[in-house]
């Protein structure tokens, strides 16, 4: 069964309506423990966060990330209920990263395929292809701002601890879906802690 599919079927979910993309949200998603084990892990290795091509802007994107060891169980136990839940094969997966937003960081808004005639899409797709789904969990709640805005679709979507976002970057016709727009919000108050995991059209490495 194709992902969306599988997804508006799944157990709690909510299917953001809109045509211009396929968007869905399941609180959550894993409890607070397993999100409090995931951010002493981000704590514990992050580092700044790079982007591939931030359009000559230093703040673009200014957030800590890092790569999450799958070898680690916490880390093995959230990639194998991701793929339960989602349905998507775990070969075509990056590693899970997480990323960690202080108080004033942010992601602004940006697409997470690479872009078909950028300088940087044979560099980053040559192997894998484009990116196909993306996957995040929020593992908390800062006390004011974070959010993730859609923008073009008017959605904005609070931080809760434990919630997933899914959606599909590209379009049923496999190209790229410019209504992905979105904008990690600046965080005013507290920290902002979530993992993303992204996937490719054919196998990572
Ligand atoms: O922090 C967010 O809400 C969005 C993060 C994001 O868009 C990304 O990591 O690609
Ligand atoms: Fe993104």
């Amino acid at each position: 069964m194709q992902t969306a599919d599988r997804l508006t079927r799944a157990e709690g979910i909510q299917k953001v309506p809109s045509p211009k993309l396929d968007l869905f949200i399941r609180k959550g998603f894993i409890g607070p423990d397993e999100c409090a084990g995931l951010i002493a892990l981000i704590d514990a290795e992050r580092r700044p966060s790079t982007i591939a091509d931030d359009g000559g802007d230093a703040l673009f994107r200014t957030s800590e990330t890092c790569d999450l060891d799958s070898r680690h169980p916490a880390v093995a136990a959230l990639e194998e209920k991701i793929a339960a839940f989602t349905g998507l094969d775990p070969r075509l997966g990056e590693p899970v990263q997480g990323q960690r937003y202080g108080e004033g960081q942010e992601f602004k808004a940006h697409t997470d395929y690479f872009e078909p005639n950028g300088a940087d899409f044979l560099r980053y797709c040559a192997v894998s292809g484009q990116r196909t789904w993306t996957v995040m969990i929020y593992l908390n709640e800062p006390t004011a701002g974070g959010a993730t805005r859609f923008k073009t679709i008017g959605k904005t979507i609070q931080p809760e601890t434990g919630k997933l976002l899914a959606w599909n970057n590209l379009k049923p016709d496999g190209s790229v879906n410019a209504n992905t727009l979105h904008h990690g919000m600046k965080v005013r108050s507290g920290t902002k802690y979530i993992v993303t995991k992204w996937y490719r059209e054919r196998p990572w490495g």
